[in-house]
């Protein structure tokens, strides 16, 4: 086999990742007693292909996930052969391919790519240039030149000693290769970013020292520099301005090995030892690449490199930046959504979720501190960009709990105003406007306490808008409830006037006659006043003004009026009227002038008293016609602003003319039932049978009552019906029998005679037109006059006779 390990390693398959390599130690030349697993990989392989595996590697097999710019980056390149994986082995503790002594054949293909052992270094061997293995083909060549250049922070130049000066050795075609790249890749960027080369001369026996190769390499870079065809405007632009340079020897390998081993640690000290003299990774070299980003980056320009696109590197970074900008944004966005999902639910059911702001505001620095760790290593305006869109997302999201909040608020802020102002008027006294202003503070204090503590810094967010609603929704609040509690006072007002009226204007009604009116003017009169007074009282809780208390003042006369119409209706009403009447009536009538029941002899003249008192009681009807508004205290009559719905005038009239007849002849009826008692009771006293009368009824009527009280029939008979009438004349109730008697002969004969009309007109009905006769009826009831009220005194006196 060709290919074998380097001397001090054991056997290293090509291309294969070993397990375990026992590695020679770093800081001396003796070998490492533990065995470390080591990886390398195949970043470019011989089909140019980027591996996929570079992210995996960095954050798994080398845990430089974190480590952010804390890591560092360098290439090696140099001819076919000249030891460079040896050097990188010896250098870092790799495992690089190594070709045997015996078959010198190119071992590294593409570019491999390992971590230096125990320390932040990513070493890249690249393949040797020579031209042997592809021919003439010098396009990877470039290619690989250009990919270092863009990644690495530090070339690593290897050339045997015997190559210095030849200039037209293989190196210097490469070194042309180099600086050409980097002015395509750096060209404008001039000072900024710098590339160190380090010249590492191997076997170097001593003859020449270091200062004459450096000297010779110098001059020989000068010239490579001076014969490039530089880009337009670049003319005069010197190599320092883009590269640094810096030249070391190694003793000869195998003539020396000590003093090689000897160097290779001297050497390793400038990749390893910051406060070295020499140490190579230099800020001004580094590619601002984080370690988490470099697969992205590496594998962008490796892309564009293959694609023949220009690779222009701060475009790049750009992209880099934005790339891993989203990643880390949406990483730590993912975290931020998932803990501020426990807000949704209460605030969406009307919940104030307590020290929402504070949490907000502490979920919400988690997540920009967690993308800031990350991503404030890139490029600085990307990062600057992306860190404003986050913050804009997640404001974006918060808000929705924020106005949710607010509304909550609001809702909540409501509810205490309405309880606050319920509780507050149930108490005695208290002033309903001056409970309005109290209440409206504390609960604005609220609001505005609780949507201050939500407002996040870094928000346009606002909450005038909703403040301005809540204090609208307020102010309707209070006046709706400032009009309820007017009309509740209104009502117990209507509830005070009732009571007021009613009693005494029923008294004044019940006692009808020339001053009654007046009685019940001076009444309405004195509620009123009473009213004002209280309306007066209630003013000033309710902050009433000028205007409105003259409306309500208009308002309460006028209700304190209808009221009074009111019960003067329900008095007038017709069996309310007959009441009053007959009252009045039995006064006159029935008492004499000192107030005691009369007692009718028969020489008494009942017809002139009866007359009396029935005209004089029919006499106050008319009184009841209309509502004299006449003011006794004031001698003028007294009068209410009309209005849309109230008509004082109509309001005034009581009784109608119809009204004012149906009741008189109403009433003239039951008079006449006071006069037939009075009269009867006069019968009553006449009806004296002679005892001689007794006497012969005996004799004469004896054989009819044996008659009678032998046989069961006939004395069954007599004492159902005689029993009975002895009773009501013991009870002097037969008036009433005979009243009874007379009603029912009424109707019999009333219905007979329907009857008999239904009768006659259905046979005219049948007979032939010209044989019908004119209808003739019998005459109703002779006593009932065409005045169905006014009973003929005559035939009254005649039937009680
Ligand atoms: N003379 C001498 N030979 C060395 C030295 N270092 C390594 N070699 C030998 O040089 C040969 C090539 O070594 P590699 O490390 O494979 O060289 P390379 O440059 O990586 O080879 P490629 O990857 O094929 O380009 C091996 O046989 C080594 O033993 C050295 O310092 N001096």
């Amino acid at each position: 086999m060709d290919i074998v390990p380097d001397v001090d390693h054991p056997l290293v398959n090509d291309h294969v990742v070993p397990d375990v390599i026992d590695s020679p130690s770093l800081n001396n030349s003796k070998p490492a007693q533990t065995p470390t697993v080591l990886s390398r990989l195949h970043l470019i392989d011989e089909e140019q292909k980027f591996s996929a595996e570079l992210s995996t590697y960095i954050n798994e097999k080398w845990t430089l996930k974190d480590a952010g710019f804390n890591y560092n980056l360098a290439a090696i390149f140099g001819s076919q052969s000249t030891g460079k994986s040896t050097l990188l082995n010896r250098l870092f503790g790799t495992s690089f391919d190594v070709m045997s002594e015996s078959a010198r054949r190119q071992t590294t293909k593409g570019i491999w790519i390992s971590q230096g052992k125990d320390m932040n270094v990513l070493i890249m061997d690249v393949e040797g240039t020579d031209g042997r293995e592809r021919g003439e083909d010098q396009d990877f060549e470039r290619k690989s030149a250009l990919f270092s250049v863009a990644t690495s922070e530090v070339l690593i130049v290897n050339l045997w000693e015997h190559q210095v000066g030849l200039y037209n050795g293989a190196n210097m075609g490469l070194l042309k290769t180099v600086f050409e790249v980097n002015l395509q890749l750096f060209g404008g960027n001039r000072g900024k970013e710098k590339t160190l080369l380090l010249f590492v001369i191997r076997d170097h026996v001593g003859a020449t020292p270091l200062a004459n190769l450096s000297n010779t390499l110098k001059a020989d870079l000068e010239r490579i520099w001076h014969g490039l065809s530089k880009p337009e405007g670049l003319e005069d632009c010197k190599i320092t301005d883009y590269f640094d340079f810096m030249f070391t020897t190694l003793a000869h390998k195998l003539l020396q090995p000590e003093k090689f081993e000897s160097d290779v640690d001297q050497l390793r000290l400038r990749f390893t030892n910051p406060s070295d003299p020499n140490y190579v990774f230099q800020p001004q070299y580094s590619r601002r690449v984080p370690a988490d980003g470099l697969h992205f980056y590496a594998g962008g320009i490796w892309d564009k490199i293959m694609t023949n696109k220009d690779l222009d590197l701060p475009t790049q970074q750009e992209l880099l930046a934005q790339y891993r900008c989203d990643e880390i944004a949406n990483t730590a966005f993912a975290v931020f959504q998932d803990k501020i999902k426990e807000f949704r639910q209460p605030i969406e059911s009307g919940n104030i979720v307590e020290d929402l702001g504070p949490k907000m505001r502490e979920i919400r620095g988690v997540a920009m501190k967690s993308f800031d760790k990350d991503a404030s290593r890139y490029h600085a305006e990307v990062y600057k960009r992306k860190r404003s869109d986050m913050l804009t997302k997640a404001n974006t999201m918060l808000e929705a709990y924020f106005l949710g909040q607010l509304k909550n608020l609001h809702k909540k802020a409501v509810n205490m105003f309405s309880t606050n102002l319920q509780q507050a008027l149930r108490i005695e006294g208290s002033e309903f406007s001056v409970v309005v202003n109290s209440s409206k503070k504390e609960v604005l204090d609220y609001f505005l306490q609780g949507a201050k503590a939500i407002k996040l810094e870094e928000t346009e967010w606002s909450y005038d808008e909703e403040l301005y609603q809540l204090e609208q929704g307020l102010k309707d609040f209070a006046t709706a409830q400032r009009e309820k509690e007017l009309n509740k006072m209104l009502n117990s007002l209507e509830k005070h006037l009732r009571k007021e009226l009613d009693e005494p204007v029923g008294l004044a009604l019940n006692n009808p006659g020339p001053g009654m009116w007046g009685r019940v003017i001076t009444i309405y009169q004195r509620t009123v006043e009473d009213g004002e007074q209280l309306l007066h009282k209630k003013a000033r809780t309710f902050d009433l003004n000028q205007d409105e208390q003259g409306e309500l003042l208009i308002n309460l006369r006028r209700q304190a009026w209808v009221l009074l119409t009111k019960k003067v209706q329900e008095e007038s009403v017709d069996g309310m009227m007959l009441l009053k009447l007959r009252n009045r009536f039995e006064e006159k009538f029935r008492y004499d002038e000192h107030g005691l029941p009369r007692v009718w002899k028969p020489d008494d003249d009942i017809d002139t008293p009866f007359r009396k008192a029935r005209d004089e009681t029919v006499e106050l009807v008319p009184l009841f016609a209309k509502i004299n508004t006449l003011d006794p205290a004031k001698g003028e009559k007294f009068e209410l602003e009309p209005a849309e719905d109230f008509d004082f005038d109509q309001s005034l009239k009581v009784l109608s003319e119809t009204r004012q007849q149906e009741i008189t002849t109403k009433f003239k009826r039951e008079s006449d039932a006071f006069y037939l008692e009075a009269k009867r009771s006069v019968v009553a006293t006449q009806a004296k049978v002679p005892y001689w009368v007794g006497v012969a009824l005996v004799i004469l009527g004896w054989n009819e009552f044996l008659a009678v009280i032998t046989n069961p029939l006939y004395l069954m008979v007599v004492a159902m019906v005689g029993v009975p009438m002895i009773a009501m004349w013991y009870l002097d109730m037969l008036g009433l029998v005979e009243t009874i008697a007379w009603k029912v002969y009424d109707q019999g004969y009333k219905l007979a005679m329907d009857k008999l009309k239904e009768t006659m007109d259905k046979r005219e009905g049948e007979k032939p037109q010209h044989q019908r006769q004119p209808q003739q009826y019998p005459p109703r009831y002779e006593s009932i006059s065409k005045d169905e009220g006014d009973i003929e005194l005559s035939s009254l006196d005649k039937k009680s006779q």
